[in-house]
C-alpha cells in the first residue's frame, strides 16, 4: 500500500496539485513533436487570423500565468481555416516559461525546449453558446501555440512587458484597452496540428492544437520580466512565477499533421 501511495503522490504536479495524467485520458497535452514523424496533409488550409485590437479588455495574473482577455461577445476577433471546421473566437492569450532559458515551453520539437510558449485560446462559438460549454467538447477549443526563442528585442511584446509590474501578484488586473496579438504570431504560415487538451485544470480533451513551426524572438530582459511575476498574492510569502509548464504527455494513438512539406 505504501508504494502505491507514493506512486500516487508522484502523479501530483506541485504546481497544480492535480493529476499529471487524466485517468482514461487518450489525448492529453503537451506533447513532443517529432518532426520526422509528422505527416504532411495537403488538405490543410492556411490559417486565417483576423483580430480587432479594440476587443482587448484587460491583462491579469491568475496565479498560473498572466493572461490578456478579449471581449468574445461578437465575431470581431476570430480565426478560420487551417484544420478547423468552423471559425473560432479569441478568448484570451497567455504564456508558459521557465526559470532559465534552457526550458519553459510546454510543447517540444524533437525534444528541444524553447524558453517560453504563447497560447492564443479560441472557442467554437458556432457550435456552443458559451466558452465554458466549449471547454467540455472535443471540438470546442482551438489554441495557437507560438514558441519564443532568445534573440532580438520584440517591440510588440514590450507593450505587455511594460504592464507586468502592475500585475506582479496573483489576482491583480489592469485595464488593457488596445492590443493586436497578431504582432506576436510569425508571418510564416507553417504549422503542426493535433488533437489535444488543456494543459492546466480542467485538462479537458477539447483542444485542436495549432503549433507554429517558426518561433518569435524576444530578448533576455523581456524573458526576465516574465520571471518577476509571482504565483502568490500580495502579503503571502513570495514565490516567483516560473516553470509554469506541464510535463510532456504520451502521444498514444495520435498523428501530428504538418501544413508544410
Ligand atoms: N494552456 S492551455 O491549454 O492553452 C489553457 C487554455 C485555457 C485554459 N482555461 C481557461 O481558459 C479558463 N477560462 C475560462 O473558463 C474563462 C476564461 C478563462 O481563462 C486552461 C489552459
Ligand atoms: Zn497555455
Amino acid at each position: 500500500a505504501a508504494c502505491t501511495r507514493k506512486n500516487r503522490n508522484d502523479a501530483l504536479h506541485p504546481l497544480w496539485q492535480s493529476p499529471l495524467t487524466i485517468p482514461g485520458g487518450t489525448r492529453q497535452s503537451p506533447i513532443n513533436i517529432q518532426w520526422r514523424d509528422s505527416v504532411y496533409d495537403p488538405f490543410l488550409k492556411p490559417l486565417k487570423i483576423s483580430y480587432d485590437p479594440t476587443t482587448c479588455l484587460h491583462i491579469w495574473n491568475n496565479g498560473y500565468s498572466f493572461l490578456v482577455e478579449f471581449d468574445d461577445s461578437t465575431d470581431k476577433s476570430i480565426i478560420i481555416g487551417g484544420p478547423l471546421e468552423n471559425q473560432y473566437r479569441l478568448k484570451q492569450f497567455h504564456f508558459h516559461w521557465g526559470a532559465i532559458n534552457e526550458w519553459g515551453s510546454e510543447h517540444t520539437v524533437d525534444s528541444k525546449f524553447y524558453p517560453a510558449e504563447l497560447h492564443l485560446v479560441h472557442w467554437n462559438a458556432i457550435a456552443y453558446p458559451t466558452f465554458e460549454e466549449a471547454v467540455m467538447e472535443g471540438n470546442g477549443l482551438a489554441v495557437i501555440g507560438v514558441f519564443l526563442k532568445l534573440g532580438a528585442h520584440h517591440e510588440g511584446l514590450q507593450t505587455l512587458v511594460d504592464a507586468l509590474p502592475a500585475i506582479k501578484h496573483k489576482d491583480t488586473v489592469i485595464e488593457f484597452d488596445v492590443f493586436d496579438p497578431t504582432c506576436l504570431i510569425p508571418s510564416c504560415p507553417d504549422y503542426w496540428t493535433y488533437a489535444g487538451s488543456l494543459t492546466t485544470p480542467p485538462l479537458t480533451e477539447s483542444v485542436t492544437w495549432i503549433i507554429k513551426k517558426k518561433p518569435i524572438e524576444v530578448d533576455e530582459n523581456q524573458l526576465e520580466a516574465f520571471r518577476m511575476l509571482l504565483f502568490t498574492s500580495d502579503g503571502e510569502e513570495e514565490k516567483r512565477m516560473v516553470d509554469n509548464f506541464r510535463p510532456l504527455q504520451p502521444l498514444m494513438n495520435r498523428t501530428v499533421r504538418s501544413s508544410f512539406q
